[in-house]
């Protein structure tokens, strides 16, 4: 054992866990709760500490106990040692400090004992004794027989309680350890003590702590009120609700079918992953991708000679490993996609380590073959490094050389993926209740909630009352990869879900449940539980730009951050790559993670917990943004992850440069559109509040998602153009590059200024 409880040592010494605590501390070593564990090589010196004195008493404190319970059987047996061994007895009790009054007796005790004892011994040579004259000087009044037994009774029976009530009292005083939840009431901690409610609040008052018999205590206080008691708590392991409710058993042999490969492709940035999975299911995504990033997770089955392939699409830039983890979680192979020509990088690494911990097969696609600078032999020998050793090179590993632009070697690729999964023999029940894990998740303004979910094993059907965590709900509509409605997905399906509540977090797995109610109620017990937690976490305001000096003071030790974003997977990837800033002066903490615009709450709980908020292409709702002023509380924008990365670890460092900021302008609200030609679409709006300028900046708000954000490429009344509209006028407002504005969206107009630090 290399690791112990203090209070366990405490009981090894014999010794209270106070004065073990005492102790501890008088040598500089933590001892904050008795439940807290130190390691083996302090316990030793802690026990050397007490050594020397142990020595001298455990002959004291064994001894007496032993000779006690001797001394019964003696005097059953023999006359003289029972006399002998009734004076040790009550020795005992005075080395034991228990009857100190019979300190000054023991001489006298042990005199007579020794006196005795020669009597008892030297009874037949009594004749020879008193000629030496020693006998005759211990010599007693002879006893009559019936008396003596009777004092003998009495004494034996004075040992026995005496027996009796050491033990009692040594088991007494071992203390008793009972389980308790992180949080208890004094009702409840007084049923665990063996008390009566009221007795403990009395007792708690005299102690100082006023507590009434509904008060909530958390674990520390209640051990440490408990240790009073001579009880010892330990707080119960907390079980995910979700688990016990949904404890899967195993499958019958003979119930489960063949399932389809989950396949997630994995890589450095750049090194073709998108182009790749592009060229497999003969579509373009990477034009659509925002900075040629992708940023959200999808999924997708193709067909290869009639059997079904899952692919699970991740990103590739370092700030998006959480996804990527989720993603080598609920699959069976990853696709290692490595740039022929750049060879194994960082992330091809990360990709390796996520693979292996989650047991997934991994199959080497080299990409970029038909680029001149390609080297598949420098890929294979980078490879080795991390265990993976290509087939022709005498190892095990798959490695197909490929390329996304010419498609050569794919149908190689594909087969060899039909190949391992044969070999893995996947298998689930399809006949019964689904579960699996939410890939994607976000808001949409129609339909809600929409999650994309992989089915793991059951089917899932319309009209299926599901958990995802918080979010719970009856599956109204399903979709499948090719926008297709569904009633049905079985094993290893991705689907587009909706009908949840609210929006999950990607990675949670979903349950379905025996009905409606019972997903509402275990739903119900998650947010209870997850606002608990909140409640609990919160405390002690910071803005990046005084970060640093507070860190500097040691005023700061944790950097609390509210992170809002437009989709599930960008709350991950922030989350990842801010909390990875932690050092060792100020530990990076992301105390909640959203979707959806910056709320009033939001601001409530940042304000209450010192955090900051970082908000990801979203913004804040106009009432969130007046609160947040007023709160002072730093809501910090960004369109890209790296720049809020870089801010921070700047802010951090007492780095940051000194900035522009943005300055709104006003708001108006899109009416009417117009087509015009040469022009393209002007949005007839109405402006608000504030002023609309020319060459002012916008970006285009639609359900507090930000759509688009550029320049105001013309602002117009009526058909002229104009320097300025203020509000309580309409304008007709013209988008640099942009013609996908709709009506109701909300436009801001802003402009940079300079502001010192
Ligand atoms: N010549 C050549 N270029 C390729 C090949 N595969 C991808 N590319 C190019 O490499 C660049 C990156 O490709 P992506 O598919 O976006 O790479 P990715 O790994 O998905 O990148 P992220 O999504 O940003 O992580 C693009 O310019 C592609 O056109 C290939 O086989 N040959």
């Amino acid at each position: 054992m290399s690791k112990m409880r203090i209070y366990e040592l405490a009981k090894q010494l014999g010794v209270a866990n106070k004065e073990l605590m005492e102790k501890m501390k008088s040598v500089g070593m933590e001892a904050n709760s008795h439940m807290s564990m130190i390691e083996e090589s302090d316990a030793d010196k802690i026990r050397k500490l007490y050594q020397p004195a142990q020595k001298a008493e455990e002959p004291k404190k064994e001894a007496p106990k032993q000779e006690v319970k001797e001394q019964h059987k003696g005097n059953q047996q023999k006359d003289a040692p029972k006399q002998d061994n009734r004076n040790k007895g009550e020795n005992k009790k005075a080395q034991d400090g228990k009857n100190p009054q019979n300190n000054n007796n023991q001489n006298k005790n042990n005199n007579q004992n020794k006196n005795q004892n020669n009597n008892a011994q030297n009874n037949q040579n009594q004749g020879k004794k008193d000629k030496k004259g020693k006998g005759k000087k211990d010599q007693k009044p002879r006893e009559n027989p019936l008396e003596r037994r009777r004092r003998e009774m009495e004494e034996e029976a004075a040992l026995l309680a005496e027996l009796e009530a050491l033990e009692a009292a040594e088991k007494a005083a071992e203390p008793v350890i009972k389980s308790i939840p992180a949080s208890i009431s004094v009702k409840e901690l007084a049923e665990v003590l063996g008390k009566k409610g009221s007795d403990l609040v009395m007792a708690l008052m005299k102690k100082g702590q006023m507590l009434n018999i509904n008060a909530t205590l958390d674990f520390d206080t209640a051990a440490a009120i408990a240790e009073d008691y001579n009880v010892i708590l330990e707080q119960e392991e907390e079980k995910d609700i979700l688990e016990t409710v949904f404890a899967e058993e195993e499958d019958d042999e003979k119930d489960l079918k063949e399932r389809p490969p989950v396949v997630v492709v994995m890589g450095h940035v750049d090194h073709g992953k998108t182009s790749l999975l592009d060229a497999i299911r003969h579509s373009n995504v990477t034009k659509g991708e925002a900075g040629g990033i992708t940023q959200h997770i999808g999924a997708y089955t193709v067909q290869i000679d009639g059997k079904p392939i899952t692919f699970l699409d991740t990103p590739g830039h370092e700030a998006f490993t959480a996804m990527r983890m989720r993603g080598a979680q609920i699959t069976d192979i990853a696709i290692l996609v490595v740039a022929a020509d750049d060879g194994v990088m960082p992330q091809t690494v990360e990709a390796i380590n996520h693979a292996k911990a989650a047991g997934v097969e991994i199959i080497v696609a080299i990409n970029k073959m038909d680029k001149p600078s390609a080297n598949p032999d420098r890929v294979k020998q980078e490879l080795v490094e991390y265990g993976l050793v290509a087939e022709d090179w005498g190892g095990q590993t798959i490695c197909v050389p490929v390329s996304a632009v010419t498609k050569e070697g794919l149908d190689s690729l594909l087969e060899m993926i039909i190949l391992v999964a044969e070999m893995k023999e996947l298998k689930a029940n399809p006949n019964k209740h689904a579960r699996g894990a939410i890939v994607e998740a976000q808001l949409d303004k129609g339909r809600g909630p929409v999650a994309t979910v992989l089915v793991q094993n059951g089917t899932l059907q319309v009209g299926d009352p599901i958990v995802a965590g918080a979010a719970y709900g009856k599956i109204r509509a399903m979709t499948d990869d090719k926008g297709r409605r569904v009633k049905k997905a079985g094993p290893s399906t991705p689907v587009e879900i909706l009908g949840l509540s609210e929006v999950p977090s990607a990675g949670d797995s979903f349950y379905v449940a025996e009905n409606d109610k019972q997903a509402r109620q275990v739903a119900e017990s998650i947010i209870a539980k997850n606002r608990e937690n909140m409640i609990k976490e919160t405390p002690q305001k910071v803005s990046l730009d005084d970060l640093f000096s507070q860190i500097q003071s040691g005023n700061m030790k944790e950097l609390n951050i509210v992170v809002k974003a437009d989709v599930q997977g960008s709350v991950e990837a922030v989350r990842q790559s801010l909390e990875r800033l932690s050092n060792e002066e100020v530990r990076v903490r992301i105390i909640h993670g959203g979707v959806g615009a910056i709320t009033e709450s939001d601001v409530m709980l940042a304000s209450a917990s010192n955090a900051i908020i970082i908000g990801f292409n979203v913004r804040p709702e106009p009432a969130a943004k007046a609160f947040a002023d007023e709160e002072k509380v730093d809501v910090r924008l960004y369109r890209v992850i790296y720049n809020a990365i870089e801010d921070i670890t700047a802010a951090m460092k007492g780095l940051l440069d000194p900035v522009f900021e943005e300055q709104v302008l006003g708001h108006a609200e899109v009416r009417q559109l117009f087509k015009a030609s040469g022009v393209g679409t002007i949005a007839g709006s109405y402006v608000k509040d504030g002023k609309f300028v020319r060459n002012c900046q916008v970006r285009i708000i639609r359900d507090g998602i930000v759509v688009y954000e550029g320049d105001l490429e013309s602002l117009k009344r009526f058909k002229d153009d104009v320097k300025e509209v203020a509000a309580g006028y309409e304008c007709g407002l013209v988008f640099k590059k942009f013609n996908d504005v709709k009506e109701g969206d909300w436009i801001e107009a802003y402009t940079m200024v300079e502001v010192p630090r």
